[in-house]
């Protein structure tokens, strides 16, 4: 992982809309530009880190990135799940990432609740590490630090 911290930035679009906002996981989708822009020895997995949506607040995320075995996708995803309840959608915004750390391989399941119950092990884990000194202090890092109503290009 020589590569984190690694920061990027781009429009949220739509993914497969395979209902992980009913799962109640809601991942905001990266087009496949900045996947494919992604630094050779970023390996897909499960990451945590911090995220904002345009010029907004920055909140504690988690990340995945690759092809989604459960689902057997042909497409490599980055999808980002932030700690936050938001009012709406943020379809077309763009959303600041910075990660920080790995937490594990993508895997397959057996059924949807131990994908689900793996996800929200991920979830409270990242939150426990994120509270670390040495990963707190990206909170305020000067990259998320999104002048309001400046358009941002791509990442
Ligand atoms: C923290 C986290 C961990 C995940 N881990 C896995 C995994 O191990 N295997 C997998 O197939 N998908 C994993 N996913 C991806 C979900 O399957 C994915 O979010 C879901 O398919 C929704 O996709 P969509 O945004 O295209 O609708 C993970 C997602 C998150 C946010
Ligand atoms: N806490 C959140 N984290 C990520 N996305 C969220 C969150 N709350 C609302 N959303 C919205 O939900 C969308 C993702 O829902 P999802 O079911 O994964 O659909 P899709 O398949 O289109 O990615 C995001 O693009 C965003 O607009
Ligand atoms: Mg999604």
């Amino acid at each position: 992982m020589r590569h984190l911290p690694y920061f990027c930035r781009g429009q949220v679009v739509r993914g497969f809309g395979r209902g992980s906002k009913q799962l109640g996981i809601p991942t905001a989708n990266f087009p496949e530009q900045v996947v494919d822009n992604l630094p050779a020895d970023v390996s897909t997995g499960i990451y945590y880190g911090w995220a904002s949506v345009g010029s907004g607040d920055v909140h504690k995320m988690v990340v995945s990135i690759g092809w989604n075995p459960y689902y057997k996708n042909t497409k490599k995803s980055m999808e980002t799940h932030i700690m936050h309840t938001f009012k709406e959608d943020f379809y077309g915004e763009i959303l600041n990432v910075a990660i920080l750390g790995y937490l594990r391989p993508e895997k397959n399941f057996d059924s949807l609740e131990s994908l689900i119950s793996a996800i929200q092990a991920d979830i409270e884990e990242a939150k426990k590490r994120l509270d670390l000194p040495e990963h707190l202090k990206f909170k305020e890092d000067n990259f998320f630090q999104v002048p309001k109503g400046k358009i941002m290009n791509g990442h």
